[in-house]
């Protein structure tokens, strides 16, 4: 019998009182992925971890860790032995130095991996965690996260905190427990770090999900974004063509274009100006994302359904 994926939600809702936290929540990773959890503050990122990890009753919707429902509570403490968590508001004792933490993690689940782990991400472990940076309190957690050698971890912002170097480190890390066949699913509004490293996307907007992609076709789906120097200025209006889907003149006050598909109409629009200087380069994923945060009803599918250039209104914080 094939392995159970690693995490499926199923129509997984989460209320506080009246706020939505998240709403039908559906999706499943599969084992041996890096999935990554995208979405702007308030997404409802943390709220889906906290649900699908059990730390949160659902208002609707079941999840299920390693083939094994959520809300069977028994199983679930079963089940966790398997699974490593990095929350977003790691609840250390000041008091405690990190060496007493990790001994504690490690008489409750076991710790053949922390040597490695301690050398991988060192930290000043004999001292009191009061004293530790946010980047020392983040390698403390990836050690406790890791070191009883999880099938499964989850991680909510892991790299918040950590210097270029460490953050290096941890994407090879991951890399390499990808390759053992081990899961790991985190959360980031850093976009670069996901496509740096993740396999497969879900961008969560409003509490919803966006979409669920591969990180490849994602950038595909995002097409190109068009730079270009006119000796004129005429009004961004007049690039509302099909296949352009945001549109701005930038501050230096170079048109920027985020084009997908219909660059003949571009380029005979263009035809029509003086063009001093033009650039065209792969969208990045912030552009992917303006696709996703432009507050438009931008077809959640992707099926190319997109909104007039001269409605697009900016990117929120991402
Ligand atoms: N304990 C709570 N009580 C009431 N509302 C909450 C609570 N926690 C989260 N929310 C609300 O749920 C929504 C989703 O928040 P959540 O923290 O899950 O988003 P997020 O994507 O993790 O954001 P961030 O990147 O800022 O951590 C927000 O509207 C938030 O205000």
């Amino acid at each position: 019998m094939p392995a159970s994926p690693a995490i499926e939600l199923s129509g997984l809702t989460k209320y506080y009182g009246d706020v939505c936290g998240i709403e039908d929540l559906t999706l499943t990773v599969d084992r041996g992925e890096i999935f990554g959890f995208l979405g702007p503050n308030g997404a409802g990122k943390s709220t889906a971890i906290r649900t699908f990890l059990g730390f949160l009753r659902p208002t609707a919707g079941e999840a299920y860790l390693l083939g094994t429902p959520v809300s069977d509570r028994r199983a679930l403490i079963e089940v966790k032995r398997e699974i490593g968590h990095i929350p977003g508001d790691f609840a250390f004792y000041d008091s405690l130095t990190g060496r007493r933490h990790l001994d504690y993690f490690e008489r409750l689940r076991g710790g053949d991996r922390r040597e490695e782990l301690e050398r991988l991400f060192p930290a000043p472990f004999d001292r009191k965690v009061r004293t530790y940076s946010r980047g020392n309190r983040q390698k403390l957690a990836i050690v406790q996260a890791f070191m009883h050698d999880p099938t499964l971890v989850v991680m909510d912002e892991p790299t918040a905190g950590l210097d270029p170097l460490v953050q290096q480190t941890f994407y090879e890390f991951l890399e390499a427990e990808r390759d053992r066949g081990v899961t790991t699913l985190f959360s980031s509004h850093v976009l670069s770090e996901v496509r740096r490293v993740c396999d497969r996307v879900a961008v969560i907007r409003n509490g919803r999900l966006a979409a669920v992609e591969e990180i490849d076709a994602l950038l595909r789906k995002s097409g190109k974004v068009v730079r270009a120097s006119l000796a004129e200025r005429p009004p961004v209006e007049s690039f509302d063509l099909p296949g352009v889907v945001r549109g701005e003149y930038e501050s230096g006050g170079v048109l920027r274009l985020v084009v997908n598909g219909g660059y003949d109409e571009l380029l005979d629009r263009l035809a029509g100006y003086t063009v001093e200087d033009v650039e065209i380069r792969e969208a990045s994923l912030e552009d992917v994302f303006m696709h996703f945060y432009t507050g438009q009803d931008v077809d959640s599918a992707g099926d190319g359904t997109t909104p007039d250039v001269a409605s697009v209104t900016e990117p929120t914080d991402v």
